[in-house]
């Protein structure tokens, strides 16, 4: 009907002002995506509270609330921040949210993840105009700095009174696009290690053959590194790993070299070579051993190198108080797995099986304070696009979404184990 095309439209409108707030590193506009944010949820009649744990880094919570307080809160998470884009590199400008003639709404967020936001809201904006009664409160809560590790934004509100008081029993954040029909559900995540090693040695003329340069000690290095990342990319290759089961680690940059005013020196061998990897460590491999290789075979004091894991918080931050790494259960000791899977069949959709999310995501720091968290974005049949050129999501499975949360906050809303076939174990 044509009213419902105008509301389609309207709903699409949202989705594209909040991608056209430019919330991308270095420096990401808070003020105008929180002002976004507050004035939606004024027309969804939810309290707002801005809270701000790092001057400048504002976290949003709306609350939605429930008829039985009592009960553990849902969170609906998401962070505010993209990383940034080539404008030159794209076919539409990434902050126009130009929607092309085949419907796709291409933006810088449109998957990572200013998608989920909307959705949520747009879930809650539905449901409402139902008159659907939320048993337990429904937070939607908007975080900072995801993209740069999350310390100012969900760590640190993880750790907050502000977190604690709103008694959260169940946190969903992001998931990744399917390029099959599936929608594809994460239980845990690889750990970041942001890892440098540094080469030192004796200059010399360029055209000297010698021992122990610092880019021969570098390059010696580099191979073994890449003999390492082939190993594990085989087994993916051979069908033998998924891509969150192996250790990954790619080069993020090279920096050697004597500058000069047109480029580098040429004829002088450099006494410092420096490169950074990403690693990704998944919960299930041996972080020791790896540490142990980096120092001894990436950047063994012998070979004149040093390292440094930059975010090396990361790595613990995926480990409880017992050292061990959190992962949220999917079997029946976690009501909430299967629940989402149910909403999300009765929504239409397909799930594949629970997966290890290959980067990462604020729920580790939420999973780590002894949370379930499960990872999830509704996109299917959709190329996974994160952080590259040319993100976009269709329209029509954007307003999927929205379905498939419309059917996961009713059931998560709506759950309570005290109740079996429509008895309280207060009247047993
Ligand atoms: C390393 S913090 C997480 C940042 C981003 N989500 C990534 O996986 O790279
Ligand atoms: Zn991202
Ligand atoms: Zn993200």
């Amino acid at each position: 009907s044509s009213s419902s095309s105008s509301e389609e439209s309207n709903i699409i409108s949202r989705f594209q002002q909040y991608l056209q707030i430019k919330t991308n590193h270095p420096t990401p506009n808070y003020t105008q995506s929180s002002q976004f944010l507050i004035s939606l949820s004024k027309s969804l009649s939810l309290e707002s509270q801005t809270i701000e744990l790092v001057p400048g880094k504002p976290i949003i919570i709306l609350k939605w609330a429930g008829t039985s307080p009592e009960l553990p809160s849902i969170m609906l998470y998401s962070h505010t921040d993209v990383v940034p884009a080539e404008h030159d590199k794209w076919v539409h400008h990434p902050f126009k949210a130009h929607v092309d003639d085949e419907g796709r709404i291409y933006a810088r967020g449109s998957q990572d993840m200013k998608c989920v936001s909307m959705q949520y809201l747009e879930a809650v904006r539905i449901l409402k105009s139902w008159d659907f009664q939320p048993k337990r409160t429904v937070y939607l809560v908007f975080a900072p700095d995801e993209e740069i590790g999350g310390h100012d934004g969900a760590e640190k509100f993880s750790l907050s009174k502000d977190f604690q008081d709103l008694n959260v029993g169940i946190v969903l954040d992001e998931g990744l696009a399917s390029p099959d029909e599936h929608y594809r559900a994460f239980y845990a995540e690889r750990s970041p290690w942001w890892l440098v090693i540094k080469a030192v040695g004796a200059p010399g003329h360029g055209s000297k053959l010698y021992d122990n340069s610092a880019m021969e000690n570098l390059l010696k290095s580099i191979e073994s590194i890449r003999r390492f990342r082939a190993s594990q990319f085989d087994l993916i290759k051979a069908g033998l790993k998924a891509e969150g089961d192996v250790v990954s680690i790619n080069m993020a940059f090279l920096k050697a070299g004597t500058p000069s005013p047109t480029g580098f020196v040429m004829n002088l061998q450099p006494s410092e070579a420096e490169a950074g990897f990403d690693i990704r460590v998944p919960p299930t491999a041996d972080a020791e051993s790896l540490e142990r290789r980096i120092a001894e075979e990436w950047a063994p004091s012998c070979r004149n190198m040093s390292f440094r894991l930059g975010q090396f918080k990361q790595k613990l931050s995926v480990l409880d108080a017992s050292g061990k790494p959190v992962i949220t259960k999917t079997d029946s000791s976690n009501p909430w797995w299967a629940l989402l899977e149910n909403a999300v069949q009765e929504s239409g959709g397909k799930l594949g099986k629970p997966e290890i999310f290959p980067a990462s995501t604020d729920a580790r720091y939420f999973r780590r304070v002894g949370l379930p968290a499960i990872g999830f974005s509704p996109m299917a049949n959709t190329p996974i696009l994160l952080h590259d050129h040319n993100e976009y999501l269709h329209k029509d499975e954007y307003l999927k979404g929205i379905k498939v949360y419309e059917s996961i906050i009713k059931a998560y809303a709506s759950f309570d184990e005290r109740v079996k076939d429509g008895t309280s174990k207060d009247e047993l």
